[in-house]
């Protein structure tokens, strides 16, 4: 998207971003369905005068940016997902506007859940979760996307069934090899999907919803493996590995996927003073650190896949 000007080359965009809004829909029953989204907005126009020549006539002012999206929140009369309202808000802007060349909405959805009061889910009660949802959709003129969804802040702990052997030993080594530690990570996790335009994609107003949980059961089923015997994790990679397979393996609408899962590391505590042992590691204390951590990424693609 660089072009030429005065003998250089050029890239620009300009967008809005952390726009939050939050969309509640009450059904006639009395039931209530909230979401709650950080919004961002990157737009790819032909605006090169304001740059060049103080001549702002191009320019989709950011400020009208952040009223389409409560606009375009305002006239969503039914719930959708994250997704659909990120196509819909990029489709209005390559859509609205004829300097509009591509649209690039990044949403992050608050992880509001139905409460559970006396068993029963409340009509009109949330409180908090803690993972969270997002998506990006990069929409052009021609109508082609690239919708990619995600989650973060996915923290999960597992006591046992992890080990860390075989690795390089040098004269820098003190890491002891073990077959058995805490495994704590905090996973990032993006998926990429397959349908490159905007006709292509799926009309269940849900849809991604569902594929979101259905995603999310799945790096989590393959991380701990079966409640009563977990599985064997020889390292971080190959759970990584393991987790990203068993996505592309079971959603075929799904090319490709980047995981981010930093080791979290929970440290044997051992306590000597002169006169002896005062704490002696026996897989039962830990001291729970933040920093450093180890930081492993990986992405795994089907071969034909773009990213
Ligand atoms: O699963 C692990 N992968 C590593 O690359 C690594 N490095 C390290 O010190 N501990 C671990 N654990």
């Amino acid at each position: 998207m660089a072009e030429r000007v005065e003998g250089f080359n050029f890239e620009q965009r300009h967008g809005k971003e952390r726009v939050r809004v939050a969309r509640l829909w009450k059904t006639k029953e009395g039931k209530h369905y909230v979401v709650e989204w950080r919004v961002g907005i990157s737009l790819f126009s032909d605006c090169v005068n304001s740059y060049l020549r103080d001549d702002n006539s191009d320019i989709v002012a950011t400020d009208t940016m952040k009223n389409t999206v409560y606009a375009k929140a305002k006239e969503c009369s039914e719930i959708l997902s994250v997704e659909n309202f990120a196509i819909e808000l990029a489709k209005h802007f390559i859509s609205f506007y004829r300097q509009v060349t591509t649209a690039i909405v990044n949403i992050v959805e608050k992880p509001w859940e139905r409460i559970i009061v006396d068993g029963q889910p409340h009509m009109h009660g949330f409180k908090l979760g803690s993972e969270r949802h997002t998506v990006e959709a990069i929409v052009k003129k021609s109508g082609a996307l690239q919708l990619t969804s995600g989650v973060e802040g996915l923290s999960v702990l597992k006591t046992t069934k992890s080990g860390f052997e075989g690795f390089i030993r040098d004269k820098y080594t003190a890491l002891p090899e073990t077959r058995e530690r805490m495994l704590a990570t905090e996973v990032t996790g993006l998926w990429r999907y397959s349908y490159e335009s905007l006709s292509s994609v799926p009309q269940k107003p849900l849809y991604f919803m569902e594929r979101y949980g259905d995603v999310k059961r799945v790096l989590l089923e393959t991380f701990f493996g079966p409640p009563n015997v977990g599985v064997y994790s020889p390292s971080v990679q190959s759970t990584l590995y393991q987790m990203a397979r068993a996505t592309l393996n079971r959603f075929p609408d799904i090319d490709s996927v980047q995981l981010k899962m930093p080791n979290i590391h929970f440290l044997p505590v051992n306590i000597s003073n002169t006169g002896g042992q005062i704490v002696k590691f026996n897989d039962d204390v830990y001291l729970p650190t933040d920093e450093p951590h180890g930081s492993i990424q990986a992405t795994l693609s089907r071969f034909w896949s773009k990213m």
